[in-house]
């Protein structure tokens, strides 16, 4: 696909089909992704690949912490929500990153990271499949960082929902770029 194209009709996808996602080729697609301009080539990211019985326990954490603070028949419709979302993503990528002391270097590192997550959207894209890049409250919660094993010295910098999509949200709008854009000759 024509590269202005991709990165126009690219949308993030949060609802997806019950179709598997091959990890070998989500492997290879990591190893395209991380392709990025790194300043100093620190190379900080690290992946954490999330299908199985991971899953089904991320799922039900969802449904805890949606429906925590209810009861009764409110609290078990919560739950069901929170964890029906979880559960229809076929595959998740946790991406973390090593938190460098230095604060630019971090600040490089991460947009770097970004740039790796974007990368790996993309080409997703172009084989058919839709990403979301998720930072919700549940990404702040000890049981979540604990279940995709965050380490000491490590900073959570997204969670990646990867499957066929199901439904393809309609475009934001974007500014028109002529007011962000100065020229200074
Ligand atoms: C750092 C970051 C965090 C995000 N976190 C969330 C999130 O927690 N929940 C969500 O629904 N979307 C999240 N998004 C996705 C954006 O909301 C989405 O990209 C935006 O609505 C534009 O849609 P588009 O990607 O289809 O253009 C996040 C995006 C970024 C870059």
């Amino acid at each position: 696909m024509e590269i202005e194209k991709l990165i126009k009709e690219r949308r993030s996808v949060s609802l997806f089909e019950e179709r598997d996602v091959d990890i070998d080729e989500l492997k290879k697609m990591i190893e395209t992704a991380v392709w990025v301009p790194n300043h100093k080539n620190t190379q900080p990211w690290r992946f954490v690949i999330i299908t199985g019985d991971t899953k089904e326990r991320l799922a039900q954490l969802a449904g805890e912490f949606k429906s925590r603070g209810m009861a009764g028949d409110a609290k078990d419709r919560a739950y069901q929500a929170g964890y029906q979302m979880f559960a229809q993503v076929p595959v998740y990528v946790m991406v973390m990153m090593d938190e460098n002391h230095v604060l630019k270097r971090r600040q490089e590192d991460y947009a770097s990271t970004s740039l790796v997550i974007h990368n790996l959207s993309l080409i997703g894209w172009e084989k058919g499949l839709g990403m979301i890049w998720k930072t919700g409250p549940l990404t702040e919660e000890k049981a979540f960082r604990e279940l995709i094993q965050i380490e000491k010295g490590e900073k959570f910098v997204g969670m990646i929902q990867i499957g066929y999509p199901k439904k393809v949200p309609k475009p934001l709008p974007r500014v028109d770029i002529n007011k962000q854009i100065t020229e200074l000759t």
